[in-house]
């Protein structure tokens, strides 16, 4: 099957400063109905991708397509208002002197009138704001506003849709309980949607696919559980997820010795070959009997468990997310021992 949205080794410049290159050979593709993410560190060129998708950034090389067509190629480019594309921003945007009924049809501008009043019906039960209708913004919360923009954008039913940092103005609850609501809402429309932003959890609990972004580029492009559990990366490897890295060696049997014990090994790399080992907090257990000395030198309570930071003989640190009820002040030795299924590593 064809794909919905090509975006083709991408090259962008800012305008003063075309030595170095913003975003390079930077590629993805996506099957209709997906919900994709682009995270990233600030700086690394997220938005400038989204903006060269909506059209309001040219190219120096590369092209998207989108739905079967070239929507941007090196000197053309087609106007931001014939993409079919809707985006929500975190500002919300909405027009302060316009009611959520007349914010949201806005987008159906050009239709029918009975083809408006059913829609504005059908958009305003979608999103969950039916007795809100006749309301100004600055009497909404931001979840609301945010809801209303959504809607909007929805109106005239986009090929894709671009949300750039639209739960950042949010409290951290209800950034994640939005970011689920507007997935469900994309996915009962069929709705082909990228998401920027640089929270990882929020990226997490929204998207399909990620494309991790590191210096203009993606440096993989997977589903959530992938990019955890296997980063291709040791960019991705730090970024996603907490843990990390401790020296090992590739035995002759195909396993990797650290000082905590063997690790299974993904890496098909002769033996003795020296690597980094990637420790997640939940691949360490506390063995209280067997177990092996390490010093706690970092505590936080999350609620469920710890995660300590703790010191190995050698130097090296590991972080271990224990049971609240192991509770350990800084400066103890707590006994620990490795429960890894699969390693992370990468040669040095
Ligand atoms: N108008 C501009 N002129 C010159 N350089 C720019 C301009 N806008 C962005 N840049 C630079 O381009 C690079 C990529 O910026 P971009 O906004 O795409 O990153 P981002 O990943 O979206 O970051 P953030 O998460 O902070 O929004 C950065 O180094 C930035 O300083």
């Amino acid at each position: 099957m064809s794909k919905h949205l090509h975006v083709d080794e991408l090259r962008c410049f800012y305008n003063g400063h075309h030595d170095k290159p913003v975003v390079d050979g930077f590629s993805f593709a996506m099957q209709e109905g997906d919900i994709a993410c682009l995270l990233g560190p600030s700086g690394c060129g997220k938005t400038t991708v989204l903006r060269s998708i909506a059209g309001f950034h040219s190219l120096a090389e590369g092209q998207i397509n989108l739905a079967g067509r070239q929507i941007s190629v090196p000197g053309h480019s087609l106007a931001p208002e014939k993409r079919e594309i809707g985006m929500v921003f975190q500002d919300y945007a909405l027009f302060p002197h316009l009611t959520v009924a007349e914010n949201i049809s806005f987008g159906l501008n050009g239709e029918s009138q009975q083809y408006k009043d059913t829609e504005l019906n059908r958009l305003l039960e979608l999103v969950s704001l039916h007795g809100l209708a006749e309301r100004y913004p600055h009497e909404l919360s931001g979840g609301q506003q945010q809801r209303v923009a959504l809607a909007r954008a929805l109106a005239p039913k986009p090929q894709l849709l671009l949300l750039d940092e639209p739960f950042s103005n949010l409290d951290v609850e209800l950034r994640r309980k939005l970011a689920l609501e507007v997935r469900e809402i994309l996915k009962q429309q069929g709705t082909t949607a990228i998401l920027v932003t640089h929270d990882q959890e929020e990226a997490f609990a929204f998207a399909d696919h990620i494309g991790v972004v590191y210096q203009g580029k993606i440096e993989q492009w997977a589903s959530p559980y992938e990019l955890y559990h296997q980063p291709q990366t040791r960019f991705v490897a730090n970024f996603i997820g907490r843990g990390a890295f401790v020296p090992g060696i590739i035995s002759d049997s195909g396993h990797i010795d650290t000082e905590l014990g063997p690790v299974p090994c993904n890496l098909e790399e002769p033996g003795g070959t020296r690597v980094d080992v990637l420790l997640r907090p939940d691949d360490i257990v506390a063995n209280r009997d067997q177990g092996q000395p390490a010093e706690v030198i970092h505590k936080v309570f999350t609620g469920t468990a710890n995660l300590y930071t703790l010191r190995l003989p050698t130097g090296s640190t590991v972080e271990a997310a224990l049971g609240s009820h192991i509770d350990c002040e800084l400066g103890e030795q707590l006994s620990i021992e490795l429960s890894a299924d699969h390693g992370i590593a990468f040669t040095l």
